[in-house]
């Protein structure tokens, strides 16, 4: 159908001009407007899409603060304009998660500036802490929080918002601001999450006080704490928890509307997703709370895929790429439920059908979003009254092992089951089982990258050393079996 067609074409589109890197400007303009046409085009013929016809397709286009975006956006709207039937628009600078929200708004026919962004945000956090229960205990949670930018644009838009923010006293560093540093480098969740050390700019003061850390567009999140004056590492909270968080916080909703055996008066499908990355002691905590885990190949655009055949499915990548979908149809039946409610304002099922409504409005359900992340992150914390070690708590996660190994082809690795098995080469999977049978807790997949020349190898087990012994056998093997490069 021609929405859910160009919902994916802008996805497609805003995502290929945010990441298009700077050595693709020694091409020629030239050759950059007809790759732009060439996406279109076959997005158009993929998805069914008539150009030309009565309705002119719109392509919205966003930037980010790097030189590099006037450049890029001045080839893609010449690409799409010698397309007849497509109007590019340019939406100025944003994040990646909020150019999507601003799509799929559009293909809604909702409000969809940067100003309706930052209103609908600020207005259901706001409207999430006022359900905040009273009857917790002690607030453990400290209002304080530092985020580190990766200076990108995901800091200065958190810097615009921040003083509508109540309850939270934010300090924005590698803010993005001209001067401060250079996107990524050596700051940002990639990097926290990779090396589990500390971001640039961020050191012995911050000893117990909770951090979070996006990347350079703001479409991932993990949280750390600085663990000792005298240590760079961190103790990290990757998407695998804020994941947990979340489900633990909606599932509280769930069962205080239905029960727990889920027969009251919102019966719901609840479904969490997961990759083979996902820490194994995140996905024994979810299924022992009951919970449907399914996996899916890595890259949001599979697990996003799964999540939306839910009411309610949950999905990350513990490298804090992640968000919350709610189906439309749920959701109409939680704001019939609500207005059904409404004689017993004060009743607990009201309360918490109001807050997975306010829930629903919070969350980016475009793309995993760090800033709309971040504040259902902060709500649900205020919410438990939780500090960021109670969060920690949850569960501690196996020791685990990342190897990349360059062969001569790595497409000569085919996978099954969620890319947990190897199924071609032959032989291959029975080496990494007879490996996997000497650790405890020991748990091993390769699977080749889409998006670098390399195999990924990935391990767990209980221990650091056994996790690292464990990759390093299994990549030998690959190595042997594909020919080393
Ligand atoms: C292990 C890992 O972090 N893989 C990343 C990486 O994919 P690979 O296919 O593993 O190269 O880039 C993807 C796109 O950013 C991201 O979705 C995914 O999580």
């Amino acid at each position: 159908n021609w929405t859910s067609g160009m919902l994916k074409m802008f996805t497609l589109l805003t995502y290929k001009l945010l990441v298009i890197p700077t050595n693709f400007l020694v091409r020629s303009q030239f050759a950059l407007v007809v790759v732009h046409m060439q996406l279109v085009l076959q997005f158009a013929k993929d998805e069914g899409i008539t150009l030309g016809g009565a309705h002119s397709a719109q392509v919205l286009l966003a930037r980010d603060t790097r030189p590099t975006g006037e450049y890029l956006l001045d080839v893609a709207t010449k690409g799409i304009s010698a397309i007849v039937g497509s109007v590019a628009l340019d939406m100025g600078i944003l994040t990646t998660p909020q150019l999507h929200w601003m799509v799929r708004n559009k293909n809604r026919g909702l409000k969809a500036s940067e100003a309706d962004y930052f209103t609908q945000i600020t207005e259901s956090f706001r409207h999430l802490l006022e359900l905040t229960p009273d009857d917790k205990g002690i607030d453990e949670l400290n209002e304080k929080l530092i985020v580190d930018g990766a200076n990108g644009i995901g800091g200065l838009k958190l810097e615009q918002i921040k003083p509508n923010l109540a309850r939270l006293d934010i300090l924005v560093r590698n803010s993005g601001k001209e001067g401060e540093g250079i996107l990524n480098e050596r700051c940002g969740a990639d990097f926290v999450q990779k090396e589990k050390v500390l971001p640039l700019g961020f050191g012995p003061n911050d000893v117990g006080v909770r951090c979070a850390s996006f990347d350079g567009d703001a479409d991932r999140l993990v949280y750390f704490h600085v663990t000792s004056p005298s240590k760079t590492s961190v103790d990290l909270v990757d998407g695998d928890k804020i994941l947990s968080l979340f489900v633990l916080f909606i599932r509280e909703q769930l069962d205080i509307i239905n029960g727990k055996d889920n027969k009251g008066l919102l019966p719901t499908r609840f479904g969490v997703v997961q990759t083979a990355y996902a820490n194994g002691a995140s996905t024994e905590f979810l299924k022992n709370l009951g919970l449907e885990v399914v996996f899916t190949s890595t890259g949001v655009k599979y697990l996003h895929k799964k999540a939306l055949e839910y009411d309610i499915g949950v999905y990350f990548e513990a490298n804090g790429h992640g968000t919350v979908l709610f189906n439309d149809d749920f959701v109409s039946r939680l704001e019939s439920l609500t207005a059904r409610l409404s004689e017993a304002a004060g009743s607990p099922q009201k309360q918490a059908a109001l807050r997975l409504l306010a829930t629903s409005q919070l969350i980016n359900q475009a793309v995993g979003d760090a800033i709309s992340g971040m504040l259902l992150v902060e709500a649900v914390l205020q919410h438990k009254r939780w500090s960021f070690q109670n969060w920690c708590d949850l569960y501690t996660d196996l020791p685990s092992k990342q190897l990349k190994v360059k062969v001569k082809d790595r497409t000569a690795i085919v996978t099954t089951d969620a890319e947990r098995k190897v199924c071609q080469p032959s032989g291959l999977q029975e080496l990494i089982d007879k490996e996997v049978v000497n650790y405890s807790h020991g748990r091993c997949f390769v699977r080749p990258s889409g998006t670098e020349d390399v195999v990924r190898v990935y391990a767990e087990a209980s221990t650091v050393e056994a996790a690292e012994s464990l990759a390093k056998s299994v990549a030998r093997h690959v190595e042997r079996i594909l020919g080393f490069c």
